[in-house]
């Protein structure tokens, strides 16, 4: 394997067990950088778990979980983070209280200001790095069409603008793999086309994303792979027309899904 076919996530015979229930049993697959990767699968086949394996919410009971080449599975979420994973929830995980632009500047990583001992011994780093924030948090506001909302409290925002505001503060931590947990429910679909935009233009400036959705034309025509999980084990993973094709996948899934 060249360095440039090392997948950026590689997910090894992950098992995760609750008491007598194995959520995620045996599972692997990997993700390309740059691409968009779909994790779907009937209600209950394990793919929250799986996500949570990842972010290192939940341990696996075994297997291995390597980001950019580095093993994850025994490492604390804040340290997964840092090596560059962002996460959005189901249920966005934003501050209701706090503007747009205080929601953005306060997901940034921990600054030298935060301490006040910091605040005496090297004034001019800090005021340094607050530029960087705010110039970032600019930034991230226009990304994301969030502008004009900037001032608005996230409580008065639509669901589809918190999550935005949700995808928002990730990239406030600038993370090479972002996992996106049904970003597109309860969506309107104005809004839905600009977050896939934003999804696609995310990958040409080098991000990657693997994302938990149960939109079937989103993710036939959106993702470079998919992967699909059934009683926590993967059923099939390949291109979205081959993985639509497949017999397996169909009797367990796509059929349910088409009839609904
Ligand atoms: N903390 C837990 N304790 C016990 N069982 C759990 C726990 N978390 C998940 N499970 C079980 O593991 C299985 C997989 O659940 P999981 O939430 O990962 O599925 P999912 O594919 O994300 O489902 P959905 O699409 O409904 O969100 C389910 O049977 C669930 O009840």
């Amino acid at each position: 394997m060249t360095a440039s076919d090392t997948p950026l996530l590689l997910i090894e015979d992950v098992v995760k067990r609750f008491g007598g229930l194995t959520a995620v049993d045996h599972v692997s697959f990997t993700v390309k950088s740059n691409s968009i990767t779909g994790l779907i699968g009937p209600n209950g086949a394990g793919k929250s778990t799986l996500f949570n394996c990842i972010t290192g919410i939940v341990q696996p009971d075994s297997g291995t979980i390597q980001l950019d080449g580095v093993k994850i599975q025994e490492k604390s979420p804040n340290q997964i983070a840092q090596h560059g994973l962002g996460r959005t929830f189901q249920t966005p995980k934003i501050f209701r209280g706090m503007s747009v632009r205080e929601n953005l500047a306060f997901a940034a990583p921990v600054q030298h200001g935060e301490r006040p001992v910091s605040t005496l011994i090297h004034p001019q780093k800090i005021k340094e790095e607050e530029t960087a924030v705010q110039s970032r948090v600019e930034d991230t506001l226009e990304f994301l069409s969030l502008d004009h909302l900037a001032d608005e409290y996230a409580s008065g925002l639509s669901g589809g603008q918190r999550k935005l505001l949700e995808l928002g503060r990730v990239l406030m931590l600038d993370p090479d793999l972002i996992l996106l947990d049904e970003p597109m429910a309860g969506v309107n679909p104005a809004l839905t086309n600009e977050l896939l935009d934003r999804l696609h233009e995310l990958t040409n400036r080098g991000r990657t994303i693997l994302l938990i959705e149960h939109d079937m034309d989103l993710i036939m025509n959106h993702c470079d792979r998919v992967v699909v999980l059934h009683n926590g084990q993967t059923l099939a993973s390949g291109s979205p027309s081959l993985v639509q094709d497949d017999e397996r996948v169909i009797e367990a899934y796509l059929g349910d899904v088409i009839d609904e």
